[in-house]
Parts: C-alpha cells; structure tokens; sequence
C-alpha cells in the first residue's frame, strides 16, 4: 500500500453541520487518508461518526485513521494516528494487526521517528511546518529536519501544520509523502472548493 498524497484531518467545530458532505467533498478530490479527530469524550457519537467516515472511505479506497484512539480503530477494523502522550506503539501494533496503518506524532525530532519506526509505525508526522489556526501551540519543526528525515528513513513521511496550497511544494520537493491538512481544506467556504483544494494538493506530488 502506498502512503502519498493527501491526508485530510477533521475538526468537528470547523465541519459542524457540514461535515460528511465535505468529507465527501475532500474524498471527491482524492485523498488518500481521513483522519477522523475529535477531541470530545462523547463515545457513542464518535463510533457513530467514524462508522460513517468508514463507509464513506471504502469506495474511494481511501483509509480511515482514528486519532488518539486505538481501541476505536480495532473496533471498526481501521487505522489509528498516536502522539507521544497517547499510548505506545507496540501495544497498537499488537491489537491493529500487521496490515493496520498506524502513525506516530514525532514533532521535530528525528530520534523521535527512529524509535517509532523500530516499533512498527507505518508513517511519521513531523510539525508543525506553518502556523496552524487548528492547534496553534504546536511545537514548531523546519524544512531542514524534513530533508534530513528523508534521506534517512524508509517510512513514508507526513508534515502537519498550517500546510496551505500556497506553502506545501517545498515539503513535498523535500520529501514528504503525505500532506496532513485541517483548515486549507474544511476552512472552504463550499464543498466544491473543497473538492478543488483536495485535487490542487494532490497535483503537488505529479509535479515532485
Ligand atoms: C498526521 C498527524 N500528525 C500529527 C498529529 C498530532 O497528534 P498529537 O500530537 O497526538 O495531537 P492531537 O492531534 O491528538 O491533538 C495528528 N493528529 N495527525
Ligand atoms: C493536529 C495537529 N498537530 C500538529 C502538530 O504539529 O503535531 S499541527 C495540527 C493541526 C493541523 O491543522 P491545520 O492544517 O489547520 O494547521
Ligand atoms: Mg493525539
């Protein structure tokens, strides 16, 4: 399987009221994986809507990543995205399977990565790259470590963090795999502008 492209990030106060039809509208332009992230402890609506994400995910064959949340994943059969405070990896890898894709949170550090990557990561996710409206305390990471990533790690790699249409052709010309995006997709005034930003991120990686 391989891990390029676009990586769509949801956030249930930006999509409220509009969020499966912009997820359709991101899958329409071609993402290749959904991270369904919602930062509530209302269970039963977060099984409802990552079953939904799910359904909508398979005949894009696009995959559906869980933030946080790995018992989540194993319940409907999907990937999971941890950070550093959200549990090991390996424990992950065990419950998920050898196929499931599971990433990990390195933020800035390659040490980070070369630890995630001896415990079965399938990704890493380095940032945040930009100033990021969605999580602004972010720790910041520089196109410098990307390169430096790059030539060091075979995982595909993810860059997060006020990634915008206008900003992502360095990072992708540095070598990273995925582009992990919240607001320069679901901050569109239409589902239509998010179906066209999902196809202009996408074609960054024709022209790399
Ligand atoms: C693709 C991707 N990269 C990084 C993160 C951040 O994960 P984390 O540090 O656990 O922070 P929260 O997203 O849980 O607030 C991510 N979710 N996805
Ligand atoms: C969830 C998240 N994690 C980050 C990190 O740096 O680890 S930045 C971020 C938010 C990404 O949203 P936007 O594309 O709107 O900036
Ligand atoms: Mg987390």
């Amino acid at each position: 399987m391989k891990l390029r492209g676009v990586y769509a990030i949801t956030d249930s106060q930006l999509l409220a009221g509009k969020f499966l039809k912009y997820v359709q509208a991101a899958l329409d332009g071609g993402i290749t994986l959904l991270q369904y992230r919602d930062k509530s402890n209302d269970e039963a609506r977060r099984l409802r809507e990552a079953e939904k994400l799910r359904q909508l995910c398979e005949p894009y064959k696009a995959h559906l990543i869980i933030n946080d949340d790995a018992e989540l994943a194993a319940r409907l059969n999907v990937g999971v995205h941890l950070g550093q405070t959200d549990g090991p990896l390996t424990p992950a890898r065990a419950l998920l399977g050898r196929k499931a894709i599971i990433g990990s949170t390195c933020h800035a550090s390659l040490d980070l990565a070369r630890q995630a990557a001896r415990e079965g990561a399938s990704y890493v996710a380095f940032g945040r790259f930009f100033a990021s409206q969605t999580k602004p305390g972010a720790s910041p990471a520089s196109i410098e470590l990307l390169s430096q990533a790059r030539a060091e790690l075979k995982l595909p790699i993810a860059v997060i963090g006020g990634i915008t249409l206008d900003n992502a052709a360095p990072l992708v010309a540095q070598g990273a795999d995925l582009l992990a995006v919240v607001h320069a997709l679901f901050g569109a005034d239409t589902a239509q502008e998010v179906t066209r930003r999902a196809r202009a991120l996408n074609a960054l990686f024709e022209t790399a």
